[in-house]
């Protein structure tokens, strides 16, 4: 006579006979349904890392670090020297890859499998620190310049620029606060003036996320102010992550805020939120 395994033995309900999955099953569909949700949530973001390290001579400069970006949002990212910063920006625009974990863009572009460029190209801009606008040209040369598309240089200084290129550098340069400026020679703008058109000249390349890297270190309180507002216009397109230590500033942007220690995520959310964290202000504000 045939016997049966307890686990899969047949059960009636409703006159019918079920099979109870066995354990295995079941555990491989959960497994299953959590990739998925995983997936999903990916799906939804702009930006998504997850785990991701990254090691210099044995210095574990990104420690498992996981940090999610929503379509459209603006964050701010702060936290000591050190923390991680740059290096989390170098591995977003493939200046450096992480030894391990995922970096998604979009939900589906895994940017640990592609270069500098093709990133850049993907419609991810970074702005260093220091500006290097063209100096010995005009304001509105440098944005044509910068403009997307296969334009060369000559093209772009020596022909008419099209309807669409024209209202285009007017739109920056109103975004900018450089419209007054748009025939100066760009060596004769302000440290801050010269942020700014280096920002334009990021947002002639239509980038849909902007990682702009401590914008406000060296101006006036005046010119700090404006970036904020100038920034909060340009979230209205674009997503964007400003990494800045300026603790004014960053609330002025107000924006959610990440800060960063030792490679990974301290505290998250509002910038009251994050600045009553104690561990924050015992390794960054009390400082
Ligand atoms: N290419 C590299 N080789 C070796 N060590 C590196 C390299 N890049 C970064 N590091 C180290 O990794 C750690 C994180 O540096 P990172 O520049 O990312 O910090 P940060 O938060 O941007 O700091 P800061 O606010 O000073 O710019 C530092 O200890 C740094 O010395």
């Amino acid at each position: 006579m045939m016997t049966m395994d307890q686990g899969a033995a047949p059960q009636t309900e409703g006159g019918e006979f079920v099979v109870s999955p066995h354990p295995y099953a079941t555990q491989l569909r959960t497994e299953r349904l959590a990739r998925e949700a995983a997936l999903g949530s990916r799906r939804e973001t702009l930006l998504y890392l997850n785990g991701v390290n990254k090691t210099f001579d044995g210095f574990k400069a990104i420690n498992n670090l996981s940090l999610v970006l929503e379509r459209g949002e603006m964050r701010a990212i702060i936290g000591p020297n050190g923390a991680g910063k740059t290096t989390m920006m170098d591995i977003i625009t493939g200046k450096t890859r992480p030894d391990a974990g995922e970096v998604y863009f979009r939900g589906e572009v895994d940017l640990t499998k592609h270069d500098e460029p093709a990133i850049a190209s993907m419609g991810i801009g970074r702005k260093f620190q220091k500006p290097t606008v063209f100096e010995s040209h005009t304001v509105e040369d440098n944005l044509a310049l910068s403009l997307s598309g296969s334009r060369s240089v000559l093209t772009a200084l020596l022909h008419k620029k099209s309807a669409a290129d024209a209202g285009k550098i007017d739109e920056i340069l109103a975004t900018t606060r450089l419209t007054d400026k748009r025939k100066r020679l760009a060596s004769g703008l302000s440290h801050g003036q010269k942020q700014w058109l280096e920002i334009g000249m990021l947002l002639a390349q239509d980038p849909e996320l902007l990682l702009v890297d401590e914008p406000v270190a060296g101006m006036t309180d005046a010119e700090t102010e404006e970036t904020a507002r100038l920034l909060r216009d340009i979230a209205q397109k674009h997503s964007v992550i400003v990494v800045e230590h300026d603790m004014h500033f960053v609330r002025e942007l107000g924006v959610k805020v990440t800060c960063l220690h030792e490679g990974s995520v301290l505290s998250e959310g509002s910038i009251d939120h994050v600045s009553r964290d104690p561990r924050v202000i015992e390794v960054y504000l009390g400082r």
